[in-house]
């Protein structure tokens, strides 16, 4: 039987993801190990750029075809994507070659009747793109229209645009040094020994950017635990935190522990640290994270966290609260979020985000400090959640952590702070810190 060629294995991989949402990460994981090393690139390039870029490739694709994307058979509909996408955004690859192949799969696929149409259709983009324009932001930036919408009304025209952009870019890669093991300058010259170029430094003591290669997860260095992959907001949060040695900490919704085990760095290793989460499989996750980093003060816990623990109350000096959130702010890490979630999920989530931190208030000692925080930019998840801590008797309390200049202007009330991407060339993220 003849090999599937790259590009096929794709088209079928989005056909199938497009049947079942939950199976992107399935789908990547098992096909992808099919391919040789060279191709993995390539077929994640293609499959997270036209699944990112969808609503601007099926405008376009609307614009010259007569059959309406929506509907084109599910396996044409992905190729014919999947080859705009190539057309349109990636200049290493010819387009000819992009058009040459997807005309070849048909013929393969037993659909050579229909070949013509995605020669036909595919050329005319080609020859007329750069003529093409967009009619709204929403299209040409590929986020649905209720997300632009309401950014607009939040942030204005501009700032909307900027956020956009900065969604739309490639998400730089960050490092955590882990200082129980390690300086920043012995990780740099490793890092070079082992290949792995180091770009530029962070704003935060323990960050840094490094060109990531695949498979960077098997360098001696990651395995030793010297260091993690944590985007630079999310390192931000534990300092907003600002935990001491000896704290005993909970951290409500942990896995995988990034911010638990940071936190455990930023004590030195000294004081406790619970790293509790709903899910059973996730706890492993945590204490995976935690042993290879060597955070031994780390306790991984099964606890909904909307369910009350007797055992806690009135516990801990310091709770970290990093609630499960709509995830806009990381949507150019994950491309298919901005299409999984609706109003409705928003108001939904933001349920589940009321109920834990009302509960986690009671784990709290007297005058002891809550850091909420989400990788997302809505306001019921964020700036409201911060009138709803006030309503249960919280009180804002200043962040103790010298925010980068950049940041300064974002801060409200000196004690919450919602990052904008593009700001600092991050994930979006919030952050409030509150004193009980
Ligand atoms: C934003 S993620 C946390 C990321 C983590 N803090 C880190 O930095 O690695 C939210 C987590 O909340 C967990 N979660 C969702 N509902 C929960 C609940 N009711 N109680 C506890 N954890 C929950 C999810 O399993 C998920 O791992």
């Amino acid at each position: 039987m003849e090999q599937k060629t790259v590009r096929e294995k794709v088209a079928q991989i989005l056909t199938d993801i497009e049947k079942d949402d939950t199976y992107l990460q399935l789908a990547l994981k098992k096909e992808l190990d099919t391919l040789e090393v060279k191709d993995k690139g390539f077929a994640n390039e293609l499959i997270y750029g036209t699944i990112k870029w969808r609503l601007r490739l099926d405008y376009v694709l609307d614009q010259f075809s007569k059959t309406p994307v929506k509907k084109m058979k599910p396996f044409i509909r992905q190729l014919m994507r999947m080859s705009v996408y190539q057309i349109l955004f990636l200049d290493k690859v010819p387009a000819s070659a992009a058009i040459n192949e997807a005309v070849k799969i048909m013929h393969k696929r037993k659909m050579s009747n229909l070949s013509g149409f995605v020669n036909g259709v595919l050329r005319n983009i080609d020859r007329n793109k750069s003529e093409i324009t967009y009619p709204n932001l929403s299209v040409y930036y590929s986020i649905p229209e209720w997300i632009i919408t309401r950014w607009m009304k939040y942030y204005g025209e501009m700032e909307t645009k900027a956020i956009c952009e900065s969604l739309s870019q490639r998400a730089r890669v960050c490092i955590r040094i882990n200082n129980l093991k390690t300086t920043k300058d012995k990780v740099k010259a490793l890092l070079s020994e082992e290949g792995i170029t180091v770009l530029e430094e962070g704003f935060l003591p323990e960050s840094l950017y490094i060109h990531a290669p695949n498979g960077i997860h098997h360098s001696p260095s990651f395995k030793a635990g010297l260091w993690t992959v944590q985007d630079e907001s999310a390192m931000l949060v534990g300092h907003v935190l600002g935990p001491e040695k000896g704290d005993e900490i909970l951290d409500v919704c942990s896995a995988p522990g990034g911010k638990t085990v940071h936190l455990a760095e930023l004590m030195q290793n000294e004081g406790h640290i619970i790293g509790a989460d709903v899910h059973e499989h996730k706890i492993e996750l945590i204490e995976k994270n935690a042993k290879r980093l060597g955070a031994s003060i780390v306790e991984g816990k099964l606890q909904d966290g909307m369910l009350i623990n007797e055992d806690w109350k009135e516990k801990f000096d310091k709770i970290l609260l990093d609630a499960p959130c709509s995830g806009l702010g990381i949507i150019k890490r994950k491309p298919d979020i901005r299409y999984a979630k609706d109003e409705t999920a928003i108001r939904d989530i933001n349920n589940i985000q009321r109920k834990l931190l009302k509960n986690a208030i009671n784990y709290l000692k007297k005058d002891g400090i809550l850091v909420y925080s989400t990788c997302t930019l809505t306001q019921e998840e964020n700036q409201n959640m911060v009138e709803y801590a006030l309503s249960l008797g919280l009180q804002l309390d200043a962040i103790p952590y010298d925010m980068p200049a950049c940041l300064k202007p974002y801060i409200k009330d000196n004690a919450y702070i919602e990052i904008l991407p593009h700001v600092t060339d991050t994930d979006g993220f919030f952050m409030a810190r509150f004193r009980k």
